[in-house]
């Protein structure tokens, strides 16, 4: 029950069931003709206006036909029927017949697209009025009529309902309106004529009107399934159109195709706006004639094309250069074949891109790949590349090539004080000037920064290429204007000759480094040239400088840990954290050599961070109980975020502030650096012990100490050495000794080797002291041993007297 009314809905909403396979052909009649009777939705009334345009089709003949029926049926039975009831009869069909026609021609000359539901009813009440008509004529003049005229009546019956129900197939209400009315009324008038087998013919009749229905609900649900793939083919076809339409319009790929003779075919705004020509005009051109015409010279494009379309094989991107009224486009043609159903060509079918940006993005990323954006000069890439040519060159043909690098002198010091955009103004003048000098097969690059290097092939003379770097710097010298300011700049230049003093790229530009190196080291504005006695050391420096970075990441790195001893109690109290580098070719390097190189990068804040990691690591390890001191450079304490990242690594570590200590070198105090000041002091609030490193070795000691309140004093190795030998040294250790206990600080002293100066510095106060004499630099494991099996108070005290002069106290001293 609930069944029928849904399904109306849905019905009248246009939306077709979902058909229960089940479901009897019977139903599915049904629901076509009640859609075509009554459905209100666009797309009914779209498909109710195809059928009755298929009816309107026929509709002249068929009322022409009436037409003659009447007049036939008139003639016919004018001897048998008075002319009062004959004439009103035959002139009401002639109306019907008339006003059908009417209708035919009021409604074609519409635009039939859609159609109301109204329409159809009037349709069916018009054909229904017909038949009852038509059906006037068995009623009255079939019964007990001569046998020759109910034949007659009878053929005329059987034909026009046929005909009729057939040419309004299209409609099956007012097929069915007319088929029954007429149907109706020849059973009807059989019923009343007495004939032998008229029972019969009733019966066959009913059977005929079944079969007729049938075939009308068949014949138009046959033509509504027709108009319905038609136009989901139309709808289909609209949807691609706007496709492709869109596509075309939100892409820079225009879509193209030509026929088999190679003529385009249906050619769109767009593709005759690349081609800039009509479309009318385009459509009569042929697409390699039109690409040759508008191709670049020099451009092979349209041949390849040419080749590729020859092949018959699908391909892509076939890229074709084209002058046009805006210059020069790249196009980027990809097409297939067209078959026909034989398989033989009907033409292609493809898009083209305009790929011009593409291509010039491509450009200047090549060109950014082997020149500086900054000064139009070859850039580090180009520069190898050249010296790789030299390298190879020289060795099949013996040639001699030179490699020139310079670096500007001043150059930090304007960038920093006159900011970046005149630093780069200078460079650019830099290049100029560079550029002036070189022959046109010579190379000249920026490295980076403010190095430049020049390549020079086929070097015959030595002498000609120092020349060339003394010219350099001279133009150098001269005064360089950037922005209204006049700067004084000026060029060091280290030269390498090829083959003689590099076989490899990286030689060459190691033996030109080195030189420059020794020319910056002889003063400004000179010019060195590499000799192998160059350097060894800078050799060196250069390859620790470059492996440094790598050091960390692979695991080279120790942290060893010399122990203090407490001179009163002979008691370790506690450790300094010494770094080393395990390189894997060099052996072990000393902080002393790496340390300022890591400064000088900046490296030194991840290699200190990783140092004090490794101490929090260990305090709450092996060494748990003693104090480590950890040295931090001054580069480190300068970043503001230092304290910060200390106190959280501290936390994570979970170790007690004052086991751990600072030691900072007294080149923190003589830069005076305020960031760094404010870190100590804060440092020290979060408990640690802050110590002063190499005391005594800096120009004022003595003034650093009112800077800030240090909790102890290391007293250098330097005066310990001479401890014994120099009177000097003796004087300034017992002066430093003095001064730390009236500011109330701790002191140890570091690098003592010797009983006799462990005597010296115990009678003068010294509380600790670090250094060969108690132990080297250990690993943390290694140390808790010692520590484990230490005996205390077994001071190592000299066996010799100490003569009265290095025994004397202080105050004995000439001081
Ligand atoms: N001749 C002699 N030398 C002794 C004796 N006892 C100890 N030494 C050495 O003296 C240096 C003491 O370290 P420092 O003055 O802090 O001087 C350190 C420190 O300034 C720096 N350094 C070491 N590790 C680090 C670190 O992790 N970070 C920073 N920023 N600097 C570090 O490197 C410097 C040198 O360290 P090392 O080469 O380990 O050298 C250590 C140690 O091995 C001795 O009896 N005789």
């Amino acid at each position: 029950m609930g069944e029928g009314p849904r399904a109306g809905r849905l019905e009248s909403a246009g939306i077709e069931r979902v058909q229960d396979p089940m479901a009897s052909e019977w139903q599915r009649w049904v629901g076509d003709v009640r859609r075509l009777w009554s459905a209100r939705d666009a797309d009914s009334a779209e498909l109710r206006a195809r059928h009755v345009r298929a009816v309107l089709a026929t509709t002249p003949w068929t009322m022409a036909a009436s037409v003659f029926n009447v007049a036939l049926c008139a003639w016919v039975l004018q001897p048998h029927v008075p002319g009062i009831v004959l004439t009103p009869w035959a002139a009401a069909l002639v109306a019907m017949a008339l006003s059908g026609l009417f209708g035919w021609w009021r409604l074609s000359r519409r635009d039939l697209q859609a159609v109301r539901p109204t329409l159809v009813r009037r349709a069916t009440f018009h054909a229904t009025l017909f038949g009852a008509l038509w059906g006037l004529m068995p009623l009255f003049w079939f019964p007990h009529s001569p046998a020759g005229l109910q034949l007659l009546i009878a053929v005329l019956v059987t034909g026009l309902t046929c005909a009729g129900a057939l040419a309004l197939a299209m409609l099956p209400p007012a097929a069915l309106g007319y088929a029954g009315a007429m149907m109706l009324s020849a059973i009807v008038a059989l019923g009343m004529d007495d004939g032998a087998y008229n029972g019969v013919i009733q019966a066959l009749m009913v059977l005929y009107c079944i079969s007729l229905v049938l075939i009308v609900l068949a014949v138009s649900r046959l033509f509504t399934q027709r108009l319905r793939s038609e136009r989901d083919a139309s709808r289909q076809s609209e949807v691609v159109g706007l496709l492709l339409r869109d596509f075309e319009e939100s892409t820079a790929d225009v879509l193209w195709e030509i026929d088999s003779q190679g003529r385009f075919v249906q050619p769109s705004e767009r593709l005759a706006g690349l081609f800039e020509r009509p479309v009318k005009r385009l459509g009569q051109l042929q697409f390699l004639a039109v690409l040759t015409a508008m191709q670049q010279e020099g451009s092979g494009g349209v041949a390849r094309l040419k080749s590729a379309l020859d092949a018959g094989d699908p391909f892509r991107d076939q890229v074709v250069r084209v002058a046009t009224a805006h210059g020069p486009r790249w196009w980027s043609i990809t097409a297939k074949p067209l078959l026909d159903d034989q398989g033989k060509s009907r033409g292609w079918r493809g898009v083209l891109s305009d790929v011009t940006s593409e291509r010039q993005s491509n450009q200047h990323l090549a060109f950014l790949a082997h020149y500086d954006s900054l000064t139009g000069l070859a850039n580090r890439v180009s520069v190898r590349n050249r010296l790789s040519q030299a390298v190879d060159g020289k060795r099949q043909a013996g040639r001699n090539s030179a490699l020139l690098c310079l670096d500007l002198d001043n150059f930090k010091a304007i960038n920093d004080s006159h900011g970046h955009s005149v630093g780069d103004d200078v460079l650019q003048e830099v290049g100029r000037r560079l550029r002036k000098h070189m022959r046109k097969a010579d190379l000249c690059g920026r490295l980076g920064g403010d190095e430049f290097a020049v390549v020079l092939d086929d070097v015959r003379d030595p002498q000609e290429v120092l020349a060339l770097a003394d010219r350099l710097v001279v133009s150098m010298r001269a005064p360089c204007n950037a922005q209204g300011l006049t700067l004084n700049t000026g060029v060091s230049i280290g030269v390498a000759f090829l083959p003689e003093h590099a076989q490899t790229v990286d030689e060459a530009l190691v033996a030109a480094d080195l030189a420059l190196y020794e020319a910056k080291a002889g003063g400004r504005g000179r010019v060195a040239v590499f000799s192998p006695e160059l350097g060894a050391s800078q050799r060196r420096r250069l390859t620790l400088e470059r492996e440094l970075r790598e050091a960390l990441l692979r695991d080279q790195f120790q942290v060893l840990y010399q122990p203090q001893v407490d001179i009163a109690s002979w008691r370790i109290v506690g450790a300094e954290a010494l770094i080393r580098w395990n390189h894997p070719k060099l052996g072990m390097v000393s902080p002393v050599e790496f340390i300022p190189l890591a400064e000088e990068s900046g490296l030194i804040n991840n290699i200190g961070a990783w140092v004090l990691a490794r101490a929090c690591s260990d305090i709450q390890g092996p060494l748990a109980g003693l104090h480590v001191a950890v040295n931090c450079s001054a580069v480190q304490l300068q970043r503001p975020g230092f304290v910060n990242e200390l106190e959280q690594l501290m936390r994570a570590h979970q170790v007690p502030p004052d086991t751990l200590e600072i030691e900072v070198t007294e080149s923190l105090l003589m830069e005076n650096l305020s960031t760094a000041l404010e870190n100590l002091h804060a440092i020290k609030a979060l408990g640690l012990r802050v110590a002063l490193d190499d005391f005594g070795t800096g120009y004022s000691s003595l003034a650093y100490l009112r800077r800030f309140p240090f909790d102890k004093l290391k007293i250098d190795r330097a005066f310990i050495r001479e401890l014994i030998t120099t009177s000097d040294a003796r004087a300034i250790v017992r002066t430093i000794l003095n001064l730390a206990k009236i500011l109330g600080m701790d002191t140890v002293a570091e690098g003592v080797e010797e009983p006799a100066q462990l005597e010296v510095l115990a009678r003068n106060g010294c509380a600790s002291i670090q250094g060969f004499l108690v132990a080297r630099p250990m690993p943390a494991e290694d140390l808790a041993t010692m520590v484990r099996d230490w005996v205390p108070f077994r001071t190592p005290l000299s066996s010799d007297e100490l003569p009265e002069s290095v025994a004397a106290p202080l105050t004995d001293a000439r001081y």
